[in-house]
């Protein structure tokens, strides 16, 4: 199948930022490709790149067969001529426009199709009973949504969202980042979205693309990125919570036995070749017990100290120090319900146990 968006550009800004771009969004159908990664990183460069409202110096962007931006015939076609919906972080709907108004813009058709794809879009987006309210008589969620239901209404190849649910306040964007798959798959096409909200990009990214200062560090399905980053900067960046260079002390049927900090764990050995690693852990890989029943399906068993507790969300956020010099340090989540039955506070003693198939190894080349 042919790429449906080839993007191979570099943007100079006065000042000396280069932004690069370098990816494929792969599908024609449905899929939500994230660019993902810090403030500053050049995620909305590459958003409005594609969107037309920037022109890159160099390289392409292709659209099917299409194309939008070439650096060598010059071409770089305007927004209305791409065919993109987008929507941007405060949504710029027009405040003196009744929601209906609001949607149906832009829909060159006679008022009876016109409304009657109106109707439907109000329908879809469960706005039905708002539709003669201007913008500041509706919540944020409900903007959002007249906003992706403007974007969407025109039928457009690709959909372009920058930061849609930041916005919000967390609990109508924990509402609306549950609705919004749902929402976006009823219309086939693909999107891109640029985020630097983790659990946004877990829960609607089919494709990650993660950025640091211009760069992209790595590209691939998000199971993919955030269980195997390809280096500790992604690691990083995407939120895990140990990584630390360990050494591979012995090899065996498969597993490594690798030494961080003094402690030796067992890790299957995804790293052949390689005597020093970066050796990643999820704090949700981390187990708790008191005492050692219940551990038989972890090969990794540490003795650790409770140094901090911190709730998080729905979770706990435990620190921890491990082994017998307390050398490393591991972070733990857990439920607190878990929490609770373990009677944690600071100085508790505990067990750590970790799968040796929940560490990730990443080469270091020395
Ligand atoms: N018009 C401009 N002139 C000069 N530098 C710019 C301009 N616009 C953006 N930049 C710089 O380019 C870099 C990328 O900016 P961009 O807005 O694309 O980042 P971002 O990842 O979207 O950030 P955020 O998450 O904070 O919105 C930043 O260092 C920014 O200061």
């Amino acid at each position: 199948m042919t790429a449906l968006l080839d993007t191979h550009f570099e943007k100079h800004y006065s000042g000396g930022t280069q932004i690069s771009a370098d990816f494929s969004q792969p599908s024609q159908e449905f899929s939500i490709t994230v660019l993902f990664g810090p403030s500053g990183c050049g995620k909305t460069t590459i958003l409005r790149s594609l969107a037309g409202l920037i022109r890159p110096e160099t390289g392409s962007i292709k659209c099917d067969d299409d194309l939008w931006f070439d650096e060598n015939t010059s071409i770089c076609l305007p927004p209305q001529k791409r065919d993109v919906g987008f929507c941007f972080q405060d949504y710029a709907l027009f405040p003196h426009m009744t929601v209906s108004q609001n949607i149906g813009y832009g829909l060159r058709l006679e008022k009876q199709k016109r409304n009657q794809i109106v109707g439907e879009f109000l329908e879809r987006f469960h706005l039905t009973g708002l539709e003669d309210r201007l913008p500041h008589q509706i919540s944020g969620g409900q903007q959002q949504r007249v906003a992706l239901a403007r974007a969407l209404v025109r039928k457009p190849r690709l959909l372009l969202l920058d930061e849609p649910l930041s916005a919000l306040d967390s609990t109508m964007r924990d509402e609306l980042r549950l609705q919004m798959r749902k929402l976006l798959s009823q219309f086939k096409i693909p999107v891109v979205l640029v985020t630097h909200d983790r659990t946004e990009a877990i829960s609607l990214a089919d494709q990650m693309i993660v950025m640091k200062e211009g760069k992209t560090l790595q590209c691939g399905p998000v199971e993919d990125v955030f269980s195997r980053p390809n280096g500790p900067e992604v690691a990083r960046i995407v939120g895990i919570e140990t990584i630390e260079v360990g050494e591979v002390m012995n090899r065996k049927d498969g597993m490594a036995t690798i030494e961080i900090q003094g402690v030796k764990l067992l890790a299957v050995d995804t790293v052949s070749l390689y005597r020093k690693v970066h050796v990643c852990i999820k704090g949700e890989h981390v187990t708790l017990s008191r005492g050692e029943a219940g551990t038989l399906s972890s090969r990794n068993h540490l003795h650790a100290f409770v140094k901090w507790i911190t709730p998080e969300g729905p979770l706990i956020r435990i620190g921890l120090e491990c082994g017998e010099n307390r050398s490393l340090e591991l972070t733990s989540l857990i439920t607190p319900s878990a929490a609770q039955e373990l009677h944690l506070q600071n100085g508790s003693q505990v067990m750590a146990m970790i799968k040796a198939s929940s560490i990730h190894l990443i080469p270091m080349v020395e």
